[in-house]
């Protein structure tokens, strides 16, 4: 599991670290570290002219620090503050005494510029002088942003105003959310973690690995039958939209469930593509409402709901007008799979409050419904029904951005839900499968949905192997 912890996390644990070590030793950690990767990714370090844009606090110390170790190992380096009357005291002077200089502005050739402008101690956007700083930076330079790329927030990956845009993030002791969920991730390249001791408590993110969701999925076990393995209820589709019930069918059936039984409007159309199916109402262990239903047919969500002890993922159109009340009068697990505009519905805020802070919505939602919630989109996040760590996917590729690959992820996640999964496992490791089917299947190229559906077992298997 890979896990990010809030700045209010980290920095309690820098203080209790550094109450055990010599002034300074942390600082020296996390710009050695820094140093390190630098000289990596310029290979030779000799003659490289390297740009420190050096903020007022301890991130830009930590460049300076970094640009000194280079300096003495004859990069040409330059700092150029954000603000003259605050530049860390112990970084300018170990980048002078190195040989590095310090102008008001930003050189025009660079090989490397280090973003140490802001840190976790940032605030918004940045502000004009760093924003000036900024935008000065060569786009042929590389760009490595010191601990996370100015202007985009340590918590949440909010990006409130002008921001640096990395090739490579470097970042100190442990992952920040805004390193891996949008927008904020989208700015932060390629992200390198250097260890510098840190004694972390309870993490605020998490991300699936492959080994994580190889010891999640229900597996059949010899004693298993069709119902132990789970049946899974698909109300979706509707005459406008018949595809839908086909694609969330075959989300399930390759989501390992014992059985599908399909109810609705669209049962030709499923049964032409999949005779395995079962038509009509009867015992379920899960419910998936909403792929494709249309407007109008709140009395069916309805009616699933109702089945209190049986898991219900509500989808789509499914969603419409969803009552909390009934949610959370629930015994069974319920799971809210909304992209960014039903999610705004649900919410009553504009689609773009949605995008731009993705991580406080999905776990609004959660806490209002009291339910597992899915929130789709550029980086997928899925919130617990009890609070708790936000799972963040970290597999996907914009691809998956293409008609119906939403049916199909409805039908896994509910087959993972008759398996057994609680809600918020049931919708991370649904979207960690469709994330790595529809990699699998795209390949770098267009994909549609029920090629998604048909790279799951491909999938599944890089999982377990
Ligand atoms: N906390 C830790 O565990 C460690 C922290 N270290 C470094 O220290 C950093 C945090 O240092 P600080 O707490 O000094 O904070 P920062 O260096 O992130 O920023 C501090 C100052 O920037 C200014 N500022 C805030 N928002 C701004 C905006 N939008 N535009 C312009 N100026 C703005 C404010 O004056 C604020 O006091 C970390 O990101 C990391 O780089 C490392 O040295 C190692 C350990
Ligand atoms: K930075």
């Amino acid at each position: 599991m890979r896990t990010a912890y809030s700045v209010e996390t980290v920095r309690a644990a820098e203080r209790e670290l550094m109450a055990r070590l010599p002034e300074g030793a942390l600082m020296a950690r996390a710009a050695a570290g820094l140093a390190a990767v630098c000289a990596g990714l310029l290979g030779r370090v000799y003659g490289s002219r390297v740009v420190v844009l050096a903020g007022p606090g301890d991130n830009g110390g930590d460049a300076l620090y970094a640009g000194a170790r280079l300096a003495r190992r004859g990069a040409r380096v330059t700092a150029v503050p954000m603000d003259p009357q605050r530049i860390h005291p112990g970084g300018l002077a170990a980048l002078r005494a190195a040989g590095g200089r310090v102008e008001a502005s930003v050189p025009r050739r660079a090989d490397l510029v280090l973003d140490g402008l802001l840190g976790i101690g940032g605030r918004g956007g940045l502000r004009p002088a760093a924003a000036a700083l900024a935008e000065r930076v060569r786009a042929d330079a590389l760009v490595v942003a010191v601990d996370l790329p100015s202007g985009v927030d340590a918590d949440t990956g909010e990006v409130t105003g002008p921001a640096v845009t990395a090739d490579v993030t470097v970042t100190f002791g442990a992952y920040k959310p805004g390193l891996l969920v949008d927008p904020g991730a989208s700015r932060v390249g390629a992200v390198r973690l250097v260890d510098i001791g840190l004694d972390l408590a309870e993490p605020v993110l998490e991300a699936l690995q492959h080994a994580d969701v190889a010891r999640l999925l229900p597996v059949p076990t010899a004693s298993s039958d069709k119902y132990r393995r789970g049946v899974v209820g698909v109300v979706a589709g509707s005459e406008q939209y018949p595809g839908a019930a086909v694609l969330a069918v075959a989300g399930a059936l390759r989501g390992g469930a014992g059985a599908v039984r399909y109810v609705g409007p669209a049962a030709d159309a499923v049964l032409a593509r999949y005779p395995e199916v079962l038509v009509g109402r009867g015992r379920v262990q899960a419910w998936v409402v909403g792929p494709g239903i249309g407007a109008g047919r709140a009395a069916e969500v309805g009616r699933a709901l109702a089945d209190r002890d049986v898991p219900v993922l509500v989808d789509a159109d499914g969603l419409r007008g969803l009552d909390p009340e009934v949610v959370r009068g629930r015994r069974a697990a319920t799971l809210l799979t909304p992209h960014a505009g039903e999610a705004a519905a649900l919410l009553g805020v504009p689609r773009e409050s949605v995008e731009a802070g993705r991580l406080a919505a999905v776990r609004e939602l959660a806490e209002r419904y009291g339910a597992a919630v899915l929130l789709k989109g550029s980086t997928t996040l899925v919130a617990p029904a009890g609070g708790g760590a936000v799972r963040v996917n970290p597999t996907g590729t914009p691809w998956l951005a293409t008609a119906g690959s939403g049916d199909v992820l409805s039908g896994l996640a509910g087959a993972l839900l008759a398996g057994g999964l609680p809600g918020a496992d049931a919708g991370s490791v649904a979207a960690y499968l469709h994330g790595l089917a529809g990699r699998l299947a795209a390949d770098g190229a267009p994909v549609v949905a029920q090629e998604v559906a048909a790279a799951l077992p491909a999938a599944w298997r890089d999982v377990i192997s």
